[in-house]
């Protein structure tokens, strides 16, 4: 019952810092350069682009649904995906979050952020001339069906109606779990959860940070985060039901390290659900 009653305060101490989430900040600090400089390799959002687009076009994707957990206010996630899956679902715990997406994907404009630099950096990893990032950008509005609530502390993290009842053909997640679970054991749980959206077969790409104990979302909104390891990221895959087949590992450059978070490093899992 005590132990019960822990998991509950943490988590509820964790959605009360997410209140004050302010989206237009966050994106200001994570996605804009050193972190999002695309004429370097060793900046953060090259690297992670790389490496979703790798493990989209590798030749080991099918079905048709795609779901993004815990999208937040970004869209560099389904940038790649969107090619490959006929249909796209973003979700997040925060309204601001989905109307933030809701905003570009209706091209309603007053966007937080410009989304065409990173569109025409994955039409050049996709050996496109940079030029058809229009055409990308009107597939990522074709393909995404919808912006659901989540809330990956329930056992059942989406709506019942939500998915299909074989689940997802494959999900994505980037930096969410362990940036909303108090612990190590909430991050596996989290993983779980999540598992029981996948269909048996179907892969899961995992971004996520290591070594961070907090990141800041806005001005003074500092929201704990469960400092991991690449071993525990291994380990609590294991014991969800996931069969590993990649881990990239980033470490952080001096510069990239810019007071927003102590991030040290970045893993990117592709595994599949057993
Ligand atoms: N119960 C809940 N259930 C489900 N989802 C929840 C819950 N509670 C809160 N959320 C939602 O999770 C999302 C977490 N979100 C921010 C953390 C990333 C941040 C901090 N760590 C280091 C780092 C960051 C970003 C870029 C880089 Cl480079 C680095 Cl290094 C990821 C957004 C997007 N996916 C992204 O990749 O930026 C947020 O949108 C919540 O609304």
């Amino acid at each position: 019952m005590m132990e019960e009653k822990g998991r509950e305060n943490g988590v509820a101490a964790m959605k009360a810092c997410y209140r004050r989430f302010d989206p237009a900040a966050y994106l200001q600090y994570n996605y804009t350069p050193p972190r999002a400089d695309f004429t370097r390799k060793d900046s953060i959002v090259p690297w992670k682009l790389a490496c979703l687009h790798r493990a989209f076009t590798e030749g080991d994707m099918s079905g048709e649904l795609l779901v993004d957990i815990g999208s937040g206010p970004t869209l560099y996630q389904v940038m790649s995906g969107c090619e490959v899956f006929s249909k796209v679902l973003l979700t997040d715990f925060l309204e601001v979050n989905r109307q933030e997406l809701r905003r570009w994907l209706q091209d309603e404009g007053q966007c937080s952020l410009d989304w065409t630099p990173y569109l025409q950096h994955v039409c050049k990893l996709e050996g496109r001339r940079p030029s058809a990032w229009t055409e990308k950008a009107a597939k990522l509005r074709q393909v995404v069906a919808d912006i659901l609530p989540i809330d990956v502390h329930c056992s059942q993290p989406l709506a019942p109606d939500a998915l299909p009842s074989v689940g997802a053909d494959c999900l994505v997640s980037c930096f969410c779990l362990e940036s909303v679970s108090p612990d190590l054991a909430a991050f596996t749980r989290a993983l779980g959860h999540i598992g029981k959206l996948l269909r048996p077969g179907g892969h899961l790409m995992l971004i996520g940070a290591l070594g961070e104990s907090y990141y800041f979302a806005g001005p003074g909104v500092r929201i704990p985060v469960v400092p991991l390891n690449e071993a525990q990221v291994c380990t609590s895959l294991k014991e969800s039901g996931y069969t590993l087949i990649r881990l990239e590992v980033y470490t952080l450059t001096q510069d990239m390290r810019v007071g927003v978070d102590d991030v040290t490093g970045v893993f990117f899992v592709k595994a599949k659900k057993d």
